[in-house]
């Protein structure tokens, strides 16, 4: 069992909405300033993998459970291999953490990876006022203080609505994550999240990763059965090129996965509008209906665009899935190619495990449209997520 002290030093910080609301509390993690879109998670567990997941990229995470850091960090907890989120608000942070698997505390991961973030602050009534007035830029500051020039620079933070993001965390280069005894898998990476490649390999797939910026060409010299955009952060509207590449993927007549950014792009190159939303939806409860099943999954969550209900003529795609608290779409089928997508994350990670079995959709339609054989363990996943 690992007991330590957090001890995180009092130093003042300030958190700065853009509509000058002002919340003051203590560093934590990295001293020095940062900003960004304000976007808050409801997980009540998971505060590292939302953390390091590459969704998150340029917006700073405020969590509404109020105890974060109990836990510690560990190594096992990683999305990606480092932060993405620009900061971190907490409401407490413990003195102590508790966990026979954490490396170190939160603490000491947030400064080892230069994340600056804030705590003592109060989240809740914060997450009711954005909640209200719709998502802002703030930013955190332990260095300079001076609430106008912070507030100024939190009017002057890039919005998020416009913002090309995927390229700044997508892999450098391809590379093959695993390989097994069932379909293989192109994976465009936008930011992917570990757990989506794990979610492959536990049902014996080869997965090769590629940059968003692979030409279809290369990927298919590859010869893959089965194609997947992934998740990413920013805006999808203006990604010109890779909702040209989904175009052409979708004419390739390989049966294609989207989850979350994937399926925003693949909705956009079907012809399919994206709005920004009020708020965004972030967090491991949100209540989503199976449209086929009538069953209801308690899914996880992060996205601040959603697709237009509206813009899905008849003759593309199906409405599969629904968020039940507000009627957002949140799965289709399309109708014109083999595919499948995804609002949500059936990866979870952090998040319950309702929602596994979209990867084994996938593998079914993989071995419906191609000549493959699925091994065993495609359609009986283990349910361990590591
Ligand atoms: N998790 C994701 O892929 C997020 C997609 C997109 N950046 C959004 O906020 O809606």
């Amino acid at each position: 069992m690992t007991h330590a002290s957090s001890s995180p030093t009092r130093d003042p910080a300030k958190l700065v909405l853009s509509d000058g609301t002002v919340a003051r509390g203590v560093a934590l993690g990295q001293r020095g300033l940062t900003g960004g879109e304000l976007c808050f998670n409801t997980s009540m567990t998971g505060y590292q993998e939302i953390m390091t997941d590459p969704s998150y990229y340029g917006q700073l995470m405020m969590m509404t459970q109020p105890h974060i850091g109990n836990y510690g960090a560990s190594a096992e907890d990683m999305e990606a291999d480092t932060p993405m989120v620009a900061g971190f608000i907490v409401r407490d942070y413990p003195r102590r953490h508790a966990n026979t698997q954490a490396d170190e505390t939160l603490e000491a991961f947030m400064r080892r990876h230069g994340l600056v973030g804030i705590a003592g602050v109060d989240t809740r009534a914060l997450v009711r006022h954005v909640r209200d007035k719709g998502v802002m830029n703030a930013v955190i500051s332990s260095e300079a203080l001076e609430e106008e020039t912070l507030l100024q620079k939190a009017r002057d933070w890039p919005s998020m609505a416009g913002r090309k993001l995927a390229s700044e965390v997508s892999t450098d280069g391809p590379y093959t994550f695993c390989e097994g005894p069932g379909p293989r898998i192109a994976v465009y990476d936008f930011g992917v999240k570990q757990n989506i490649l794990r979610s492959f390999r536990r049902r014996g797939c080869t997965v090769r990763v590629v940059p968003g910026d692979t030409d279809l060409s290369e990927v298919r010299a590859w010869d893959p059965d089965g194609l997947f955009f992934s998740n990413g952060p920013g805006d999808p509207r203006p990604m010109s090129d890779a909702i040209e590449t989904v175009g052409e993927a979708i004419d390739t007549g390989l049966p294609i996965f989207g989850i979350c950014l994937g399926h925003q792009l693949m909705s956009l190159a079907e012809g399919i509008g994206v709005y920004k939303m009020h708020v965004g939806h972030r967090g491991a409860n949100h209540p989503v209906k199976n449209l086929d099943t009538g069953q209801v999954e308690v899914t996880t969550q992060n996205h601040g665009f959603a697709v237009d209900p509206e813009s899905i003529a008849p003759e593309t795609a199906r409405v599969t899935h629904v968020n039940l608290n507000d009627d957002t779409i949140e799965g289709l089928e399309f109708k014109t190619f083999a595919g499948m997508s995804l609002q949500y994350h059936p990866e979870a990670s952090p998040g319950p495990h309702d929602s596994h079995y979209h990867f084994n959709r996938f593998m079914e339609l993989v071995a419906e449209e191609r000549d493959v054989t699925l091994p065993a363990a495609a359609t009986e996943p283990a349910v361990a997520t590591a």
